[in-house]
């Protein structure tokens, strides 16, 4: 017999068994010892067992991600107020307490990355800056933003801001039962004109239809886990006409509304611009910067400018019109509290002029109002999702590269030891001896987010929501809706199931506080107009 018939051809399937074994044995093993030597025996932050493969899946809450988590991070996240979870090979880092989010400020250098997702691209997303990954390219679009809304910069806008204001009344005195969808005009109308130059004056004007249609697929689409395909990146080849993908025709509405949402808007300052008309915007100063102070840069000067101003819409009309709408509800809820804000506007401003900035410092309890609302209804309940770029550490647990940090900032809002009955709407806990207290924690310190990548519109947001809430409270009595037999109907107070969220229901019945404050509209319209 030879050799070569001495060997069987079917090999016998014990050894190979074994074999097999031993394999993925010494791959256990070389795994155990890898994460070993990385974490150097530092635990992982607790959080629920998972099961096999999947991991936690079935613990992450699917609806309003914001109180589930806030609930497992009590269960499970200690006296350090951290959650951990993973998803198949997600890491997923939860921080719950004001003390807790200041990991994404002390390490804000190793933590401001983002993710991008599947469902991000999938809904063409990526050209929005406060997606892009930590690194040069996020840094230059985020200066050229940062440059028109510093500090400095934005007390430019006030005329436009204070204009939009006035319509917004005037629109509100004519339509109350319309105040909810004039709140969003006004925003978006106010930053069209600043971003691109552009004056609505007619009120179907399709250019704002087209923001409030690009902006609604924002609202879902960077929720935080809220998508199977971020999890499994193969179901983005599955076809939206197979049954149980019709998924993915939303994400084709979001990817068209969102194109519509870069180029119409552009298009109408190309066009006036090609007239001959040279508006003073945002976006003229950048491409005006083309054969100047961006001259040499690597990046194309109209892809900048439009994501600039793409942005501004995304960030800066929807979280600000939340705000807005919080204070509706707040206030028809709380009768006694919007007395003694008007018994405040009263006092300081008279019944001869609206309110403006200069009056802020006098108006303490507008004030207080106002960080009530962003802390009562936070509009990013979870922020958005950091992540992060090296092996780290905090309150001595190992936070691996490439985890989702998430702020719960609805939690930190809600922390019964910060804010006393977190439930209930009360300007009160932000004042001591007549004067803002500076020893309660201020909510603009957390709603606005963490580290390198905090809101940079915080500024600009802050000015837009004082001018809008004093001059809506001075000039209006806001009390709740009546049902068809004139009984009010008490709202309870839900956000929606967004990332960029909104009361549920802010309905409210408007009515001008007297013939005084309809002819200040009337009056502030009509000097507007000259
Ligand atoms: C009440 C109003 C607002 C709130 C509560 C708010 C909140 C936030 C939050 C939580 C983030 C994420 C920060 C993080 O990653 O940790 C953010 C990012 C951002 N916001 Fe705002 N925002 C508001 C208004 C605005 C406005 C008016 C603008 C523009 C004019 C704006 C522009 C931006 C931009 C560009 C980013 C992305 C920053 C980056 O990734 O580098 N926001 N905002």
């Amino acid at each position: 017999m030879s050799l070569l018939q001495s060997i069987s051809l079917t090999p016998s399937p014990l050894p190979v068994a074994i074999c097999l074994a031993l394999l993925v044995g010494a791959l256990y093993l070389r795994s155990v010892i890898l994460w070993r030597k990385r974490t150097r025996g530092r635990p992982l932050p607790p959080g629920p067992r998972g099961l096999p493969i999947v991991h936690n899946l079935w613990d992450m809450p699917t609806s309003r991600q914001w109180l589930g988590l806030n609930d497992l991070r009590k269960k499970y996240g200690g006296s350090s107020d951290i959650l951990y979870l993973r998803v198949f090979n997600q890491h997923i880092v939860i921080l719950g307490s004001a003390e807790a989010v200041r990991f994404l400020d002390w390490r804000s250098a190793s933590t401001s990355d983002r993710q991008l997702t599947p469902s991000i691209a999938l809904a063409d997303h990526s050209w929005s800056f406060d997606l892009f990954s930590y690194g040069p390219k996020w840094r230059h679009y985020r200066r050229v933003f940062w440059q028109h809304f510093h500090p400095g910069a934005i007390t430019k806008y006030r005329p436009i801001q204070e204009k939009a204001m006035h319509t917004f009344l005037a629109r509100v005195l004519k339509d109350p039962s319309k105040v909810q969808d004039y709140i969003q005009r006004t925003f978006a109308e106010a930053i069209l004109k600043i971003a691109y130059g552009v004056d609505v004056v007619d009120e179907h004007d399709e250019t704002v239809e087209v923001i409030n249609d690009g902006v609604e697929g924002v609202r879902e689409l960077i929720v935080f886990g809220g998508f199977l395909v971020d999890y499994l990146p193969f179901l983005r080849h599955v076809p939206s006409y197979l049954p149980g993908c019709g998924f993915m025709k939303r994400f084709e509405k979001w990817a068209e509304a969102n194109q519509r949402l870069r180029r119409v808007p552009y298009q109408r300052l190309i066009d006036s611009m090609n007239r001959g008309e040279a508006p003073q915007c945002i976006l003229a100063d950048i491409l005006a910067g083309r054969d100047g102070e961006y001259k040499t840069w690597p990046y194309e000067i109209e892809t900048l400018a439009t994501s600039v101003g793409g942005i501004i819409f995304e960030a800066g009309a929807d979280t600000t019109s939340s705000t807005l709408q919080a204070v509706l509800l707040a206030m028809s809820l709380y009768p006694d509290i919007q007395k003694r804000a008007q018994a405040e506007l009263d006092a300081v401003v008279g019944h001869d002029r609206l309110p403006d900035l200069e009056d802020r410092d006098s108006l303490v309890y507008v004030n207080a109002i106002i960080k009530e609302s962003l802390r009562w209804l936070p509009v990013a309940p979870l922020g958005q999702s950091h992540y992060t770029m090296v092996d780290d550490e905090f309150a001595g647990y190992f936070i691996p590269a490439g985890t989702i940090v998430q702020g719960n900032i609805w939690g930190c809002m809600y922390d019964p030891e910060v804010y006393d009955h977190p439930e209930e709407f009360r300007p009160e806990r932000f004042i001591r001896d007549g004067k803002l207290d500076p020893s309660v924690q201020d909510p603009a310190t957390i709603v606005f987010g963490f580290g390198r990548r905090i809101c940079p519109g915080r500024y600009f947001a802050d000015i837009a929501l004082f001018i809008n809430i004093a001059a809506l409270l001075h000039v209006f009595s806001i009390i709740p809706p009546l049902d068809s037999s004139g009984n009010e109907i008490r709202i309870k107070p839900m956000m929606t199931d967004c990332m960029v969220s909104y009361p549920e229901d802010s309905r409210c019945t408007m009515k001008p506080r007297g013939p005084w404050a309809e002819a200040l509209i009337v009056n502030a319209v009509n000097q507007d107009a000259y």
